[in-house]
């Protein structure tokens, strides 16, 4: 009988999300500077005779069990690659929100994928994995690889970035999800609408802010607040408006800097130290804005297998 492999991936981030145009293939060009955040999700691969998910967690109830589950989709390309069945039991313990923007499936889907791979004994280079995460979606490749990175393309061609200290954030979690394609939907219609056009054409190429990554670097918290920007934001708002009090709240507490996480509904809060953060949290808990508050800090180190 061969032992459980569990791999453990962290959270995300964005400290930067810039949008281009609408392309052609229904994605949008990004400058998208990930920080790796210690939430984690847990996925344990233990032999079985077909596939099959389980998952435990306070949103368990929200993710799907079949093959449209992320992990279930990195087994099967992974296996389709190597010529072998999918035979495997994937047990979720996950802990970040689900459809928050935190890109908890892409951490699902990195972690099935070493895990597999470990248990399996397909000993896929690193290269091979980075792809099958690029062809499953956009955020998982830096899933993968954790720590600080831009993101270009869609978001999956990465160059890691530096960075000079740890950063202290609170994040308020929010009832319920937004779809990512919905909110990227609604950043167009928002384009079009002010009449800016929402095409390749029309926005200026998304690139990465010079201040940010210096802040990043420096491990500056104050220098990187006064830099952090996300497109999707004002999209986020307009699908969900009581967003805004969440963010006035821990603006209001101190935080040095409020935004949305990625698509949403997550809300992110810079904090100058961990004092700091445990006064945005408690203000943020009491403000009843928000479903629960998670403290953490990031960079984390990338998905990786742990003891079970
Ligand atoms: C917005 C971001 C920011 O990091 O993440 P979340 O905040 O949702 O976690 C990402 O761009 C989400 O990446 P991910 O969730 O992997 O998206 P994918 O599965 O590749 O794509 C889902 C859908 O989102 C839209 N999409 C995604 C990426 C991109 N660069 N342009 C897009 O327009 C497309 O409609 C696409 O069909
Ligand atoms: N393993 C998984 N964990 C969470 N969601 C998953 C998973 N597999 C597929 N999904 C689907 O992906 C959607 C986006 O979830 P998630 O990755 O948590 O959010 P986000 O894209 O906002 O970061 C969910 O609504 C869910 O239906």
């Amino acid at each position: 009988m061969t032992r459980p492999v569990t791999a453990r991936v962290p959270a995300k981030v964005n400290v930067q999300l810039a949008v281009g145009g609408l392309r052609p293939d229904g994605f949008h060009d990004l400058a998208n500077v990930f920080l790796a955040v210690g939430l984690h999700d847990e996925v344990t691969a233990t032999p079985a005779d077909t596939l099959r998910i389980t998952v435990e967690g306070a949103d368990a109830g929200q993710v799907p069990l079949d093959h449209t589950n992320l992990a279930a989709r990195a087994a099967v390309a992974l296996a389709e690659r190597h010529g072998t069945a999918p035979a495997v039991h994937l047990h979720i313990a996950k802990d970040i929100p689900v459809a928050g923007g935190m890109a908890g499936g892409s951490a699902d889907a990195a972690g099935a994928l070493l895990a597999c791979d470990a248990l399996w004994g397909t000993k896929a280079t690193r290269e091979e994995l980075l792809d099958i995460c690029a062809d499953l979606g956009s955020d998982i490749p830096f899933s993968l690889v954790g720590g600080a990175a831009l993101g270009r393309g869609r978001g999956e061609l990465l160059t890691p970035l530096e960075t000079g200290g740890t950063f202290h954030w609170v994040f308020a979690v929010a009832d319920g999800g937004l779809s990512t394609p919905a909110v990227y939907r609604e950043c167009d219609r928002l384009r079009e609408a002010s009449g800016a056009g929402a095409g390749v054409a029309d926005v200026p190429d998304p690139e990465p802010s010079p201040a940010l990554l210096d802040a990043l670097r420096t491990g500056d918290a104050t220098a990187l607040a006064a830099a952090v920007s996300n497109d999707l934001q004002p999209a986020a708002l307009s699908l969900r408006p009581a967003l805004a009090a969440t963010l006035r709240a821990g603006a209001d507490a101190g935080a040095l800097a409020s935004l949305v996480s990625g698509s949403g509904p997550t809300c992110a809060f810079l904090a100058k130290d961990t004092e700091a953060a445990q006064a945005v949290a408690g203000a943020l808990a009491a403000s009843g804005t928000c479903r629960t508050v998670r403290i953490t800090s990031g960079p984390a180190p990338g998905a990786r297998l742990v003891d079970a």
